[in-house]
């Protein structure tokens, strides 16, 4: 039997680390424009409930190994607690309780009635077959049962999983409740899906704050997978010119504008973007040195740093990941006169249509795709103008509004329900 847990030394700060790092200091920006007091400050810097399990997977060739699994409900004081499960290797528990907290203003500010979750497993997908993949997923539903349920908490997709996890995740969870949870069936080849409602979002938002034409604007997506393939084509359909993507393996660009149909093709071919032909070859970095006018992160936490961020010639970064900008480098960009439309806004199309589904469910009601996504593009829409008019009042960035509007409802919902003072 082998252990996979990842490897800290105390000097070490992991980027799970960093990432929390950076919610803290949002939320500590937000409470002190707000004027929470120190009890509220310690409630809502901390998770209500953190679980870290030891998941053991059987592989293929008999083989036992454990790996380490989380589930994080930063708060739940609006209602159950939702948000994504990640599969990746690097993911630890202080990047959990980050991500569900980044979960918890993102439900807030969008002001529907979930806290927020995050779940994550250290291991990499790529590594196991779909039988060691199922077999992974359904014992760590096992392990974290306790604290699932639709009125408890409700997972939904993130980095590398997707609706076929949701799927498994649905059945493990039935079988163990002795009846079946309604949710939709994942249809043949796959859907759009949680990651597509997630990419319409981020394009009503960059539209948004576009505030011009989009025809012709230039565009640099980071991250090819689920989030900003679509977010990419989605971007095109509207107008714009995605001149450059990257991925893990590197970045491709055509100043002309990718074709993304074929190189969506090339990655379902190779596994990755490099080697495209119709393209330039570019360093996985170089991407966010562009001269563009619209840059989308679409991977990974701390991917905007203060290294590169005063390289960043974009006007407009439109944060389609969670956390891809550290505190440091949204100064700096700030300071250079680019405008970022936060993750907690820019990425709630997926969490708002999960909403819209679970809905359906409690009503045992079903609408179209059409009017679920006329729904959210009108919470899109609608959120976005009450940060942006906030942001406008009080001489605040839109990443300092956001917070200030979705802490704020957090925060009142303790005082009303006397949780805190
Ligand atoms: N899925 C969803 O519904 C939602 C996702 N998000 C956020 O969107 C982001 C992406 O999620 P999702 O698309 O689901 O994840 P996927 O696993 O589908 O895709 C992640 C992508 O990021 C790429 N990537 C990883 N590291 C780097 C790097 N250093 N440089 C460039 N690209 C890199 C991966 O490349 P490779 O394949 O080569 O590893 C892959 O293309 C995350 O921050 C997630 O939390 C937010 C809201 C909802
Ligand atoms: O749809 C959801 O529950 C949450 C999606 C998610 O994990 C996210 O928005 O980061």
């Amino acid at each position: 039997m082998s252990v996979m847990v990842p490897s800290t030394t105390p000097a070490q700060i992991t980027p799970g680390r960093q990432a929390l790092d950076s919610t803290l200091h949002q939320l500590g920006q937000a409470a002190d424009h707000l004027g929470l007091g120190d009890g509220l400050r310690t409630m809502l810097s901390t998770p209500r409930r953190s679980l870290t399990v030891s998941v053991p997977v059987r592989r293929e060739d008999g083989r036992m190994d454990i790996v380490q699994g989380y589930r994080v409900q930063h708060n739940v004081s609006r209602g159950p607690a939702k948000g994504g499960l990640r599969f990746h290797p690097g993911t630890d528990i202080h990047e959990v309780t980050a991500l569900a907290m980044w979960m918890t203003w993102k439900c807030a500010l969008a002001d529907i009635p979930y806290g927020g979750a995050k779940g994550g497993v250290a291991v990499d997908p790529l590594t196991l077959d779909s039988r060691e993949l199922e077999r992974l997923t359904r014992r760590y539903v096992n392990e974290i049962l306790p604290m699932m349920g639709p009125d408890n908490d409700i997972p939904a997709p993130d980095v590398g999983t997707d609706e076929q996890t949701m799927a498994w995740i649905m059945d493990a969870y039935s079988s163990k409740a002795g009846h079946t949870l309604p949710s939709k069936p994942v249809p043949p080849g796959g859907s759009p899906g949680q990651a597509g409602a997630t990419s319409r979002g981020v394009q009503i938002a960059a539209l948004a704050a576009l505030g011009r034409s989009p025809d012709g604007v230039t565009v640099a997506v980071q991250g090819f997978g689920k989030v900003g393939a679509l977010t990419a084509q989605y971007l095109a359909d509207a107008g714009c010119k995605v001149v450059a993507v990257s991925d893990a393996s590197g970045g491709v660009y055509a100043p002309a504008g990718l074709d993304l149909a074929g190189l969506r093709a090339w990655v379902a071919e190779s596994g990755h973007v490099l080697g495209y032909r119709h393209a330039d070859a570019l360093g996985r970095d170089e991407l966010f040195e562009l001269n563009v006018d619209v840059l989308v992160p679409a991977a990974l936490e701390s991917a905007i740093t203060e290294a590169n961020a005063p390289h960043v010639r974009a006007r407009l970064v439109v944060e389609a990941a969670n956390g891809p900008t550290t505190p440091e480098a949204d100064e700096i960009l700030t300071a250079n006169g680019t405008t970022v439309v936060p993750d907690i806004l820019a990425n709630a199309g997926g969490v708002i249509v999960s909403y819209l589904e679970w809905v359906q469910i409690m009503q045992a009601a079903s609408w179209s795709e059409e009017q679920a996504e006329q729904r959210m593009r009108h919470l899109m829409e609608s959120t976005y103008a009450e940060v942006a008019a906030l942001a406008a009042r009080r001489g605040l960035t839109l990443r300092q509004a956001a917070h200030v509007i979705a802490v704020g409802r957090v925060a009142e919902a303790h005082q009303t329900r006397a949780l805190c003072s």
